[in-house]
């Protein structure tokens, strides 16, 4: 038998990790390679920063908030350009041009939704068409742009009165008392009921809806959408899957209870409306349960942190702003007067409030990067070629600062939205919902909300700065949905209001 003696050992423990060192050496060499021809940029397409292997563009932006970045690379690529998530491309829109000419001009090549990222895994996606106009016809039949829509919302303003009137004009942060009343009123045209604030379900869901909103497009949603391997690992992200199942679950319950309940042909919901489109629509049709909560699920999110929002910004620049409350507050009560509570109708006889309405809108952009898109063949724009299936992400910020679009673009300035007259403008930069064929489905809900809600408050309220409360942060705290930073108000019962 051959002995080996130490020498002969090392000389052949040498070899062996030479050989393993070059492999692995080999195999990474392979691995950047594959990487860096994933991450080229396609013949034509907009220009962009270096990706890295794997990591793409994610260490060249913030990720707690990447709106600077982006302006920084806006200005140095121009209106159209690429970034890297991994290895997957993205088209950066800015300005209303851009935007305009992708969503509306060429809306169709636009109009598709990305699949593998966390947003994409959270909503219904996809699912367009059919389903879009079906979701708006349920909304119009409960309420929207009748009677019953203004009452739901004027009844869920009385709760949070009452909740304000409570206050006895101690400071008080209003953040969750606005995400309680837009999501019950959600609640209300989904399934005929509200809960009660404290209700323990309740609540738990309104601060899912919030985390599920600061995560799905923080630090954790970048990594999720940008590296894949890591989505198995207990992360952050995992807890919004979690959380959002939870909701799920519940609402799986509601739609059990509405099956054993309903009279099938006399929809009290919209749960009842989609069972009586279910049991016309054969089988294999878009029109199934699963489809059903992804859609309940979808109204539900998109419909809560957005409103209440921008509710509350709206409210955050009135009270820092008292010389535009108060000529508000003169409006209200001059077409108010002696009526028991304000209608929708009213906004046309208020240009004015409706001007600060918007203007909040603009000045807090609560949507910030929209919904992101993809594109659903290989198209072109403003002279790039833009392959199909293209992640496209719309920086409605940039067009609603958009220098040259308006009067005072970094001011919070409601003459933004007026002309010498004081008459309300249309504006084409004004597109908080975006614009094109998917665009925000709950439009005509959020803006009688808006107003509804913002108008009660003031006719009853006088909105103060506490003298201590330091000068106010207007940096929002960047989410899918942005949101104001915690702060602490007044709600002094007005004393010479026209009703009330
Ligand atoms: C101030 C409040 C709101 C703002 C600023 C807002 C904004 C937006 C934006 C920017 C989008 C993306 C559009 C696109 O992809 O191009 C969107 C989509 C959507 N919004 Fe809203 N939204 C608001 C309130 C609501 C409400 C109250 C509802 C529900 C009733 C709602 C339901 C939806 C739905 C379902 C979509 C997805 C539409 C689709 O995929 O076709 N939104 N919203």
């Amino acid at each position: 038998m051959k002995s080996y003696n130490r020498e002969d050992l090392s000389v052949k423990d040498r070899i062996s990790s030479t050989m393993f060192g070059s492999m692995v050496l080999f195999w990474v060499v392979i691995c950047l390679l594959f990487f860096l021809v994933r991450t080229r940029r396609p013949k034509n397409f907009p220009p962009g920063p270096q990706p890295l292997p794997i990591f793409g563009n994610l260490l060249q932006l913030c990720l707690e908030n990447p709106m600077r970045d982006l302006e920084r690379l806006r200005l140095r690529y121009g209106n159209v350009f690429s970034l890297f998530f991994g290895s997957r491309p993205a088209v950066i829109l800015n300005g209303t041009k851009a935007i305009r000419e992708a969503l509306v001009t060429k809306a169709s090549d636009f109009a598709g939704r990305p699949d593998e990222l966390l947003l994409s895994h959270l909503t219904q996606g996809k699912a367009g068409g059919d389903h879009r106009r079906f979701a708006l016809m349920t909304l119009r039949n409960f309420g929207l742009g009748k009677q019953s829509m203004e009452d739901r919302i004027l009844s869920e303003v009385e709760h949070v009165a009452a909740e304000l009137e409570e206050s006895n004009g101690k400071p008080i942060n209003p953040k969750l008392l606005f995400h309680n009343a837009s999501c019950d009123i959600i609640c209300s045209i989904m399934y005929g009921a509200r809960y009660e604030y404290n209700h323990p379900f309740f609540q738990a869901m309104i601060k899912m809806m919030a985390e599920c909103s600061k995560i799905a497009n923080g630090p954790w949603g970048m990594i999720y959408d940008t590296i894949p391997l890591l989505r198995g690992l207990p992360l952050p992200f995992r807890k919004v899957m979690n959380d959002h199942s939870y909701v799920k679950h519940h609402v799986k319950g509601i739609v059990a209870e509405h099956r054993a309940s309903r009279i099938p042909k006399q929809p009290r919901d919209v749960i009842d409306n989609y069972l009586d489109q279910m049991d016309k629509m054969e089988e294999g049709s878009v029109f199934d349960e699963e489809q059903m909560l992804a859609t309940l699920l979808d109204l539900l999110f998109a419909g809560t942190d957005t409103t209440s929002n921008t509710i509350c910004f709206a409210v955050f620049y009135l009270t820092t702003h008292p010389d535009i409350q108060e000529r508000c507050q003169r409006e209200i009560d001059h077409v108010c007067d002696g009526k028991e509570r304000v209608s929708f109708e009213d906004k046309d006889r208020m240009p004015f409030m409706q001007a600060v309405i918007q203007e909040s809108q603009r000045f807090c952009s609560t949507l910030p990067l929209s919904v992101y898109h993809a594109t659903t063949k290989d198209t072109e724009l403003l002279g790039y070629q833009i392959p199909k299936g293209t992640l496209v992400i719309q920086n409605l910020s940039s067009v609603l600062y958009e220098e040259g679009q308006w009067k005072f673009p970094h001011e919070f300035n409601p003459d933004n939205f007026l002309n010498d007259q004081g008459e309300l403008q249309k504006l084409e930069a004004f597109m908080p919902f975006s614009v094109g064929p998917r665009m925000c489905l709950g439009e005509g809900l959020a803006r009688m909300e808006l107003f509804l809600v913002l108008v009660t408050l003031l006719r009853r309220f006088q909105l103060v700065w506490p003298e201590d409360a330091g000068l106010p942060d207007y940096t929002p705290v960047f989410g899918v949905t942005q949101a104001p930073r915690p702060f602490n108000m007044i709600f002094r019962p007005r004393e010479n209001q026209s009703q009330h």
